[in-house]
């Protein structure tokens, strides 16, 4: 069926083309309040965000098949990502798209506020040809203090040093040598620095530790006419006590394009003309809106899918190697656990497996959490089975799971084997296109490219089985496409595993089950 994906902000075109190209149902819902998210949400495979739809619990909650929420930007302090990861949702971002864009607006605000940019195109738009008031200041050999020295904040560095300011910065997170590189002189606490700075930028994500990070105490210790700059999220600086040390003329000038409710059209900054103020543009640019939809729709269609999103912020990251190695094999788990699900009665007590060959470096979590996909979804157990939170399910479902790796696959360059509660069925993938192929079930060494529908026998070997079989299917209209019989000589028993086409009903299955003698075992497999 065809995966559906919910777009509640605006998206660059190219960004739904891609979405179309991988062969998702787009719908774009724009301007939707919560309740109408959480009405529509149930229908959705995959959420697609800016900073304006919060993702509460409740909407995560209501949203029984979404399995990604993507973020076209860098920002995820409005998603709930703790529900999300217990739900087993992804949530990603695309964390480089908008940098760029993010450290130019800062240069924008820090230069508009140096030279009263704004103001002077106000005046001029008024028609007035007025200098004296306008002057203004250069960035040159001024001291920037840059409070964050990640992704944004390092660019901003170097294209501050371009302009030859000085740099001074704030981030415990940050290496000696990271700043170092950026030519920046690290401050351990930030009272000591906030006295030296003309400009001071900040570069940080929205958390308990930062909001409110810069209030009265921390204004007036600032020097006389600092500039602020906040590209990176409203409530970081105190925006009421911030109104006072600029209507004190403390502050010499702010450049704003973040607010703690959005959209703002009023706030306490609204009434100065040196509160330069932008409608949170700092990722509006069309490149960054072009590459951020790009991203984030690949990274639907590879969650969806089941492999592994590069930027999902509630899983380990997977190097590409290994994710090119493993990759294809979720889905052949995925068939594993649900063909687990219908050999075996109960959800299993243990779930084990084991990674070989090529495929031996493997994380296991995400072939886990794709056999669990299959065995649990089949039983209609969870729905939502993700690497996220594969361990979680497994431990509500009072499953113990474990997972090995073997350097030799043997024959095969790689395989993967799963056992549940001692049923165990492996297999590798072979050709080009990387088809799956079971190469043992119940310990039989078979080799057989499983179809949609299969019936597995497995009884005393004796002659004239199949013939039986082969008749009562045929009257039945069922054909048999793909075949294969396995005997164990010193057991005396054989497998039959066959492909079947055409619809097989509990009539059919109970005359094999009638004239089969001495049958240990059918099931009716559906992949
Ligand atoms: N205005 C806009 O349109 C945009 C705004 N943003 C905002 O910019 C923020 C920063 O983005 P990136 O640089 O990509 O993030 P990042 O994660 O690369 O960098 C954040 C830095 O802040 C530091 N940090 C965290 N807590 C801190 C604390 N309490 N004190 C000092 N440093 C702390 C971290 O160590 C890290 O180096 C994002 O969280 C986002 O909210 C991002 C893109 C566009
Ligand atoms: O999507 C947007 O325009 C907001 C960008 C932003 O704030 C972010 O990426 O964190």
């Amino acid at each position: 069926m065809t995966k559906k994906v919910l777009v509640t902000e605006k998206l660059a075109q190219a960004g739904l083309d891609r979405l179309a190209e991988k062969g998702l149902q787009v719908d774009v819902k724009l301007k939707m309040s919560t309740d109408e998210l959480i009405e529509a949400i149930p229908d959705y495979d995959a959420l697609v965000v800016r900073s304006a739809t919060h993702v509460t619990r409740e909407v995560i909650a209501a949203a029984s098949k979404l399995r990604i929420i993507a973020r076209a930007g860098v920002g995820v302090d409005n998603v709930d990502v703790e529900a999300a990861t217990e739900a087993g949702i992804i949530v990603c971002n695309a964390p480089t798209s908008n940098i760029v864009s993010a450290a130019e607006q800062t240069m924008c605000l820090m230069l508009a506020c140096a030279r009263n940019t704004a103001q002077a195109n106000a005046s001029m738009h008024a028609g007035e040809w007025s200098r004296g008031k306008f002057c203004g200041s250069e960035l040159y050999e001024k001291t920037l203090a840059i409070f964050g020295l990640g992704r944004i904040g390092g660019l901003v560095a170097e294209r501050a040093r371009a302009f030859g300011m000085h740099l001074v910065g704030y981030d415990p997170y940050c290496s000696p040598e990271r700043a170092e590189q950026l030519g920046v002189a690290l401050y351990d606490n930030m009272e000591e620095l906030l006295p030296l700075a003309d400009f001071i930028t900040v570069h940080l994500p929205k958390t308990d530790e930062t909001i409110g990070m810069f209030g009265p105490e921390q204004y007036a210790a600032m020097k006389d006419g600092v500039i602020l700059v906040n590209v990176a999220r409203g409530g970081i600086y105190n925006v009421d006590s911030l109104a006072d040390f600029l209507a004190a003329g403390k502050i010499g000038a702010a450049g704003i394009d973040v607010f703690e409710d959005e959209p703002c059209t009023q706030s306490p900054l609204h009434e100065f003309p040196n509160a330069i103020l932008t409608p949170h543009l700092g990722a509006y640019t069309y490149e960054a809106q072009r590459r951020a939809g790009v991203q984030i729709a690949d990274y639907i269609a590879a969650g969806l899918e089941g492999s592994v999103v590069p930027t999902a912020l509630n899983m380990a990251p997977v190097p590409p190697e290994v994710m090119d190695a493993v990759g294809p094999y979720v889905p052949a788990c995925q068939m594993m656990g649900s063909m687990l699900a219908q050999l075996g009665g109960e959800v299993p007590k243990r779930l084990s497996l084991t990674a070989s060959g090529k495929a031996a470096p493997a994380d296991a979590t995400i072939l886990m959490a794709g056999t669990l996909q299959g065995l649990l979804s089949y039983k209609n157990l969870a729905t939502v089975v993700t690497p996220v939170n594969a361990e979680a399910v497994a431990r509500r479902h009072g499953i113990r799971v474990d997972t090995g790796a073997h350097a030799s696959a043997g024959a095969y360059s790689s395989s993967v084997t799963v056992v549940a509660d001692g049923r165990e069925i492996g297999c590798t993938l072979s050709g080009e296109d990387q088809h799956v192929r079971l190469i043992s079930l119940l310990g039989y060494k078979v080799d057989i490219a499983p179809g949609p529908q299969a019936l597995i026998f497995q009884y005393e070997d004796r002659p004239g089985r199949v013939g039986t079989i082969g008749s009562i299917l045929g009257d039945a209209g069922i054909n048999i496409t793909t075949m294969q019989i396995v005997n164990d000589p010193e057991a005396g028993q054989a497998i039959v595993y066959m492909n079947i086409e055409g619809e097989l009903d509990d009539s059919v299955l109970a005359k094999l089950r009638e004239n089969l003698e001495d049958l240990k075992n059918l099931w009716y497999v559906k992949l």
